[in-house]
């Protein structure tokens, strides 16, 4: 089998009694989409947390590639080469849409993508090397995005905004990308342009994997090789969703004890 991309073992949370992330194991292939998914406040978002350094896991470990990326903090994660985004967009409106995507640089340049666009004058090569590079990101995600590069990116409309968040993801060089609810507020259309896109940028980065929180059940049907599902913290089936969707556990955690008995 091949080496895991991602490798989680034991990892769990608490916040004082509560356990919101409990015991889980999880290996994840390079160049492999997988979506988690579970019902609200099932412990799905703290996971993403505790893989990208937000949170400190009380128990377990998270491994990247191999090495042992436990604990480290968020930015340290980034440059090891884990990118996400956040259920609510998180962009810079003010600036342009090139910029927001130099930004997701910052981790990996030398003198900082940050501090050279807030002291121009310095670093200017190594900024104009990101530009260049940005605007071959955004390209090859959207063209239309690139022709509206030097546009502020509060203007975009929802799938936009979410596109964008993918190009800055990706200008970190990143192994691993995080989605949180990424079709959220998407109509079919949408939703449909958002898994082409994925798609696309997963035939370009060879061995780039997707983790993606989803509730969108028809993205979860059709987009990734494998769905993980996770009720109170615990992770209750990995597989193709076509087998998970009838485990028994996991219509009882979606549907409640009493609608598998009725059904
Ligand atoms: N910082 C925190 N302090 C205390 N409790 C927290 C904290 N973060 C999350 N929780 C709790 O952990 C549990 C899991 O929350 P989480 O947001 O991870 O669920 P989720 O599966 O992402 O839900 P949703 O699908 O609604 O986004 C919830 O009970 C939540 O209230």
């Amino acid at each position: 089998m091949t080496e895991p991309l991602l490798s989680l073992r034991g990892l769990g949370i608490r916040f004082g009694g509560l356990v919101a992330v409990d015991d889980v194991n999880l290996d994840l292939p390079p160049s492999h989409i997988t979506c988690v998914i579970g019902p609200n406040g099932a412990g799905k978002s703290t996971l993403f947390n505790l893989i990208t350094g937000i949170y400190k896991p009380s128990a377990g470990t998270v491994a990247l590639d191999g090495e042992d990326i436990t604990g480290l903090p968020a930015h340290q994660v980034a440059a090891k080469g884990i990118a996400r985004t956040f259920q609510s967009s998180r962009l810079f409106e003010d600036l342009p849409i090139l910029d927001n995507v130099m930004i997701g640089m910052h981790a990996r340049t030398r003198t900082g993508v940050l501090t050279a666009l807030l002291t121009p004058g310095r670093a200017r090569r190594e900024l104009a090397g990101c530009a260049e590079e940005a605007g071959r990101i955004l390209k090859s995600l959207s063209e239309a995005l690139f022709a509206r590069r030097y546009e502020p990116a509060g203007i975009l409309p929802q799938a936009d905004r979410r596109r964008l968040e993918i190009a800055r993801a990706l200008a970190s060089k990143p192994k691993l990308i995080l989605l949180d609810e990424p079709s959220s507020g998407m109509d079919d259309r949408d939703t449909a342009d958002l898994m082409a896109d994925i798609r696309r940028v997963m035939a370009e980065n060879p061995g780039l994997s997707f983790l993606i929180i989803e509730h969108d059940m028809r993205l979860v049907a059709e987009l990734p090789q494998d769905v993980v599902v996770i009720d109170y913290g615990k992770k209750i089936a990995h597989g193709k969703f076509a087998d998970v969707r009838l485990l028994p556990r996991v219509q009882q955690a979606y549907l409640g004890q009493k609608a598998v008995e009725d059904a």
